[in-house]
């Protein structure tokens, strides 16, 4: 693990350890760190991917990226509005993959790769929703009923906690008991945290900036001298453009609407950019390892 990933999973541990021991139900601090690690981190680690398969883009490929990049948005969108049901499935399903890819950065897994991923993902994923299963249900009332699947949680978390390391053994993955007590801590932590503090401590410093500082090891070559101070130029544009399209339709929908409404907006217009991020993300990660 690099020092910068080790740093940030150190912080992201001590955040939650924090606001367990002293924060717990202090909104103002569960919205300032939302929104601090939301701008700081997690958009901007999906700012690159014009970047990340051709440093040296042309205006022309630009283009035609941006073109793919909408055309995808478009297509989900359209899912959303029609099939809000399988949208959401599909949301979760790729955010546990693009999750769980994340948590094996520089190990090139032999054996049953995209399901390792999956598994790890869906661990996770589903200690924080189960963790606060009130709040995910309330959450996602506009789109469907979850409370049926209250009773879920303890199998789903115990089968993908076994399953993943079942994977790992067969892969003989050598940090495995590594990689197994971190998820009892950080998954013990992440299920007693409320249901947006553990999404984006988990979000911002196991996912976001360990994809971060991989994109940054791989441009560093393109960035000239003050590489730190490029790597952030280039990050700018489209971070702007997603945190202002994101507020903007936020600040439209907002007069008459249900703060859960809202989270739920939030969370949709994340998915839509989320889709090609995963995709360009995924073809990234992979053609780097082979
Ligand atoms: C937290 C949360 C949700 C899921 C969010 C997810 C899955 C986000 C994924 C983000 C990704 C993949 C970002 C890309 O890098 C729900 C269930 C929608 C509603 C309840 C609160």
């Amino acid at each position: 693990m690099r020092n910068i990933e080790k740093i940030g999973k150190t912080i992201g541990l001590m955040i939650a350890i924090v606001y367990l021991l002293f924060f717990q139900g202090n909104q103002i601090f569960e919205w300032v760190l939302f929104a601090s690690i939301l701008l700081t981190i997690g958009i901007p680690h999906g700012a690159l991917d014009h970047l990340l398969l051709n440093p040296k883009i042309s205006n022309k490929g630009l283009v035609k990226f941006i073109l793919k990049y909408l055309a995808i948005i478009v297509v989900y969108l359209v899912v959303w509005i029609f099939l809000p049901v399988p949208a959401l499935l599909a949301f979760l399903l790729m955010s546990a993959y693009h999750f769980g890819q994340s948590h094996f950065i520089g190990n090139d897994l032999q054996s049953k790769k995209k399901t390792t991923y999956l598994i790890t993902g869906v661990f996770y994923l589903s200690v924080i929703f189960w963790g606060d299963f009130d709040n995910t249900a309330i959450i996602l009332k506009g789109i469907v009923d979850i409370s049926p699947l209250s009773g879920f949680g303890w199998p789903i978390i115990i089968g993908s906690f076994i399953l993943s390391m079942i994977l790992l053994v067969k892969n003989s993955y050598a940090d495995w008991r590594i990689f197994s007590l971190e998820m009892v801590i950080i998954g013990f932590l992440l299920y007693q945290l409320p249901l947006l503090v553990g999404f984006i401590i988990y979000f911002g410093f196991w996912h976001a900036l360990p994809s971060m500082t991989e994109e940054y090891q791989s441009l560093k070559w393109f960035l000239g001298r003050n590489k730190l101070k490029n790597f952030i130029k280039r990050l700018m544009p489209f971070t702007a453009a997603s945190v202002g399209g994101m507020w903007l339709i936020l600040a439209i929908f907002y007069p008459g609407s249900e703060p859960e409404e809202l989270v739920l907006l939030f969370f949709i217009l994340v998915s839509l950019i989320s889709a090609p991020h995963i995709w360009y993300m995924n073809l990234f990660l992979e053609t780097k390892k082979n």
